[in-house]
């Protein structure tokens, strides 16, 4: 892993501090504090990186002497990465993105980027190689140890899974595809305007998340011959939000929350860089003690070129020399990068197409097959309503027939009481009309008992059958 130290030019609220900086070359520094009480100054020892840049460095001079070897490696196929690392107000988001005039880092790299991709493109004929570049670019924050999509209109938080040989997959993660670098930059600002920030007593504008942006280049390369080279590289730029001291940056609630989980995601860096720089590395390295570590750790321990770019203030003596310490471990710390490229050649690129085709086609075959065995259970359900359907209607027939029959009995049984009545009121008359004799008066009596009997029957028989109509006549 490369670290590189940026001093921070003194801001115009610090021209009247001293500085904490005793002296520095292009490759070290050391840093040293007066008490003003005793007049003891305590300088500490050399501190050694692969590259120091001092206060008045240029983003361009940043840029040629660092940013610059990202992007040719990149292009080379390597996996590449370069962070900045550092206490809040050191520096960090001006180093990565700069501003209008003085452009950072990944503006820089995306330029440069995109010329080169421009050059190979233009010289494709004179070799017989033409080379076929595929841009993309994602961008997401790490936010109060969420993962949260810089690109997307929802802003939703994203999740992160653990893959094999040390990716981590970021999912639902938007990758926008870039022909130009003015898209790629217009993707850039749409991602830092929605990025999270606060004011904070040190840095009024201070970065409240680590903010990952990374450009991803597929390039195929095809010769005279139609053999191809494919490679697959990418280009991470990460801002880490700064390390800070609540006392020191006077933080209100909020800023204390995130301030908190800004320092707890910065120390587990810490540790993993720690584990991952001793000889003997422990077994068990502490990646998923947070989202940050999770999400960098092929670029801490994986295929990927890394630089630790740690910014400090040169008036803050504390906060710097804990940078330097944490670059210093991280200085020992060793990745395992590859060029990530397949040759292809034309033979092997047809029998590939012909997998492509034969996969595509087993795709569409299980589909057919699934669609088909939805439409048998389909048809096996609709034939099912079918049957019940036919069972109601012999039901309903019969009920029908129920009915009529019932109705045919209720006109019939109204017709006998009619008549009954009238055989009645006809034997009522004639037995007050006619004396008759005891004996066929008694017959008389027994009749008319019997007629009141059968009266009430038919009444009961009548009402029963009403009841049933009108259950009837309800369905
Ligand atoms: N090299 C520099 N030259 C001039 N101004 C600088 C330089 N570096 C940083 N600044 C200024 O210092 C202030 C703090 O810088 P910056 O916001 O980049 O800090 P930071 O480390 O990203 O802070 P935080 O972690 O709080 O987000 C900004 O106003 C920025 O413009």
């Amino acid at each position: 892993m490369k670290i590189a130290i940026r001093i921070r030019d003194k801001l115009p609220r610090e021209e009247s501090l001293p500085s904490v900086i005793k002296s520095y070359s292009n490759v070290d520094v050391t840093l040293f504090k007066e008490n003003n009480t005793n007049a003891i100054t305590t300088v500490e020892p050399t501190f050694q990186f692969d590259q120091v840049f001092g206060e008045k460095t240029t983003q361009k001079q940043i840029y040629n002497a660092l940013g610059r070897e990202y992007v040719l490696r990149a292009l080379e196929g390597y996996h590449t990465c370069i962070m900045t690392y550092g206490q809040t107000g050191s520096g960090k988001t001006y180093t990565m993105l700069g501003t209008e005039k003085e452009l950072g880092l990944t503006p820089r790299v995306s330029l440069e980027l995109f010329n080169a991709i421009n050059m190979c493109q233009d010289s494709e004929s004179e070799d017989g190689v033409s080379v076929d570049f595929k841009v993309t670019v994602s961008y997401f924050q790490i936010y109060n140890e969420q993962a949260i999509d810089l690109l997307s209109d929802e802003q939703t938080v994203l999740k992160v899974r653990d893959g094999p040989r040390k990716i981590t997959f970021i999912e639902g993660l938007s990758e926008h595809s870039v022909e130009t670098c003015d898209e790629l930059l217009a993707f850039l600002d749409k991602g830092s305007a929605l990025r999270s920030v606060g004011s904070t007593f040190i840095n009024e504008k201070s970065s409240r998340s680590h903010a990952i942006f990374t450009i991803n280049i597929q390039q195929t390369e095809t010769d005279a011959f139609g053999d191809k080279i494919e490679r697959i590289s990418s280009i991470k730029l990460v801002d880490l939000a700064g390390s800070e001291r609540a006392k020191v940056s006077k933080t209100s609630d909020d800023r204390f929350k995130e301030g908190k989980n800004i320092n707890k995601s910065l120390m587990t860096l810490g540790r993993v860089i720690q584990m991952l720089s001793r000889k003997n590395r422990p077994m068990g390295v502490a990646y998923r003690e947070s989202l940050l570590t999770r999400v960098l750790r092929e670029n801490l321990d994986g295929n990927s070129i890394t630089c630790i770019l740690a910014c400090i203030s040169p008036c803050e003596y504390e906060e710097s020399l804990s940078t330097l310490r944490y670059a210093s471990t991280a200085k020992l710390v060793k990745t395992e990068a590859r060029v990530n490229a397949t040759h292809i050649s034309k033979g092997e690129e047809h029998l590939f197409s012909l997998q492509n085709q034969l996969h595509d086609l087993q795709t569409t075959l299980n589909l057919q097959t699934a669609r088909l065995e939805n439409q048998r259970v389909l048809e096996e359900q609709i034939e099912k309503i079918n049957e019940t359907n036919r069972y109601l209607q012999r039901r309903l027939e019969q009920e029908n027939k129920v009915c009529t029959n019932l109705r045919n009995r209720w006109s019939k049984i109204c017709w006998e009481s009619r008549q009954l009545g009238s055989a009645l009121l006809q034997i009522a008359s004639a037995s007050e009309a006619v004396s008759t004799p005891l004996g066929f008066q008694w017959e008389l009596v027994s009749l008319q008992q019997d007629c009141a009997k059968f009266k009430t029957a038919l009444q009961s028989d009548k009402q029963h059958i009403r009841n049933i109509l009108d259950k009837y006549s309800l369905l």
